[in-house]
């Protein structure tokens, strides 16, 4: 790839990004990453990308085509002004911020700027992330297609026109690997009380959960009728999914957690 990335924040998402794309089609040499923090910065030097702890540290005369925030919410107030002079050639920026509005972004860059809006999460580090990526109308098709590139190297891309769905969004898929990392800790801790190994029964609950998730992306069936293939009349599944399925059971619980982390990515903006 030609273009020239920036990228801002080489944190846990950052760098899970970042591999992706030297994996596939980008130059690590054309990619500058700022982070003031050492360690993480490390990590993207190893990959070949050029690392400052500060854009003042830039060569002068780096222009990127594309500049990637990927740092918190809460410092964007302080960090979008620092940026403004290179993304001043009429860079795309993409921000991957929870909560961060388009508008925000448009504030600091220009009202015309090109802006994308993406919630990516961390299967991303595997290249099999979701990606929800929302423009504000500014961006050219080239631009358009960048993004879609880099998005489409780290995992699966879906792209909306409501801006206002991404809270939604970061309450499913952005934050939605925690709540599945979760469902393995509570497999494994519950194969250990019934009295398996902690080793097998960790290997147990990953491979289940990673081996439905595969099963559900290859399958044409809905995802209700693949949990009805699993389950005998009156057979092990169905004892437990009396229990998973109760009126309290996991629905009302999924429900109440992708809400809260909604009603956070509202707030944070
Ligand atoms: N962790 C996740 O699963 C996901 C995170 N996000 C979003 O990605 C962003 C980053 O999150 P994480 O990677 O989890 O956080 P993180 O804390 O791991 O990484 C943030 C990085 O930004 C760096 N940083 C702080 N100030 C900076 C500055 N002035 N200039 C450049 N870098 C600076 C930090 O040193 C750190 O390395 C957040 O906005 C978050 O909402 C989005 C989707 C998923
Ligand atoms: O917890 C967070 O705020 C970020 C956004 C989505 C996943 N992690």
């Amino acid at each position: 790839m030609s273009s020239s990335i920036l990228l801002v924040g080489s944190g846990k998402m950052g760098q899970a990004m970042l591999g992706g794309w030297v994996d596939t089609f980008v130059t690590p040499s054309d990619v500058v990453v700022v982070d003031p923090n050492v360690e993480n910065l490390a990590v993207a030097k190893a990959l070949g990308c050029i690392g400052h702890q500060s854009p003042v540290d830039i060569d002068g005369s780096f222009q990127p085509e594309v500049i990637v925030l990927a740092v918190k919410p809460q410092m964007m107030v302080d960090v979008l002004p620092t940026f403004q002079t290179l993304a001043a050639n009429g860079a795309l920026i993409i921000s991957i911020a929870a909560g961060t509005g388009i508008a925000q972004f448009e504030t600091a860059f220009g009202a015309t700027a090109s802006i994308i809006r993406a919630m990516p999460n961390t299967p991303a580090a595997v290249r099999h992330g979701m990606i929800v990526c929302c423009q504000n109308g500014h961006a050219s098709s080239a631009q358009l297609e960048i993004c879609d590139k880099l998005m489409t190297a780290i995992g699966t891309v879906a792209w909306i026109d409501d801006e206002k769905l991404m809270d939604a969004v970061t309450g499913l898929s952005g934050s939605g690997p925690a709540y599945v990392f979760h469902m393995i800790e509570a497999m494994a801790a519950a194969g250990v009380r019934a009295g398996l190994p902690e080793d097998l029964a960790e290997t147990l609950a990953e491979v289940t959960v990673a081996g439905a998730g595969k099963l559900a992306i290859a399958s044409d069936e809905p995802a209700s009728k693949l949990r009805e293939n699993v389950t005998s009349p009156n057979g092990t599944t169905a004892a437990g999914l009396a229990v998973l399925m109760a009126e309290d059971g996991l629905g009302p619980l999924i429900e109440k957690t992708v809400a809260a982390a909604t009603k956070r990515s509202k707030e944070l903006g």
